[in-house]
């Protein structure tokens, strides 16, 4: 079975686009608006050749839902890790859900470095939100120090297993291989890099989930994905397509969007 591939836009907690002058910290409506609009305007593959999902901060979820192309979907950048209550700054999945916001990033090594989510939290958070019905791309990946010492796949291996220990359809998942060391960095893994780490990543969904997820479940990759370098990654034949942080708020988006026809050549 074909997977479709999946082009994911992290607008992260920034929001400006790059080709305004600076004006606010971090991003105005109207900035927002205008991205969406650009985006809007775009022409891309259809939808049945790659699937477009964006991830504004969660004020201008719905303003982003309401405006943009119905072609493209929306996605919230994180969820409360269980049923709503006395939570004070988080948002559920039932919010989400109720709200019409399909999709959630879960995992994000911004959240698990900064904040302290472990790995057995955001398995809990991913088995939760599937559980409430959203979809999830849910994110791993290893820090330098890490891949230094050789310990890049035990370390994705074992952050994926959490999320397999708690999680028993996979349908409505995608993985998102996030190494830290090329997040905002400019340093992107080479495509043999990902490549390696996404067939590791598939024969360990075959070994331990089963035969059928790993064949279906798309790995997606992430860190410093841009126009120049997508083509290439997206011609491996483990990637799915792509996480993009800060080319999601740039042009360049549409171009990393098209690099969904490398897949038919
Ligand atoms: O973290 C990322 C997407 O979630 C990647 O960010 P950059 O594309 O800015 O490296």
């Amino acid at each position: 079975m074909a997977r479709k591939f999946f082009v994911g836009g992290n607008w992260k907690c920034v929001c400006q686009h790059p080709s305004e002058p600076p004006s606010s910290p971090n991003g105005t409506l109207d900035e927002v608006k205008k991205i969406v609009s650009i985006l809007n305007e775009a022409e891309v593959p259809p939808e049945d050749v790659v699937e477009v999902v964006v991830s504004p901060p969660f004020v201008f979820l719905p303003l982003v839902k309401s405006l943009l192309r119905s072609d493209f979907s929306v996605a919230a950048q994180n969820c409360w890790v269980r049923r709503g209550g006395a939570f004070t700054g988080e948002i559920s999945a039932e919010m989400l859900i109720n709200s019409n916001i399909p999709w959630v990033i879960v995992g994000h090594s911004e959240r698990r470095l900064l904040l302290n989510e472990s790995n057995e939290f955001v398995g809990d958070k991913v088995a939760y939100a599937l559980l409430q019905g959203l979809k999830v791309i849910a994110c791993v990946g290893e820090t330098l120090e890490q891949r230094e010492s050789g310990s890049t796949m035990n370390v994705v291996a074992a952050q994926t297993k959490a999320i397999a220990d708690r999680v028993s359809h996979w349908e409505n998942v995608v993985l998102a291989y996030e190494p830290v060391w090329a997040i905002g960095t400019g340093k992107v893994a080479t495509p043999a890099q990902a490549q390696e780490v996404h067939s590791e990543l598939r024969k360990w969904l075959h070994d331990n989930v089963g035969p059928e997820v790993a064949a279906s479940v798309r790995i997606i990759y992430g860190g410093s994905v841009n126009g120049a370098n997508c083509e290439e990654q997206a011609a491996q034949p483990d990637v799915d397509g792509f996480l993009v942080g800060g080319a999601s708020l740039k042009p360049e988006f549409i171009d990393i969007i098209k690099s969904a026809t490398v897949k038919k050549k």
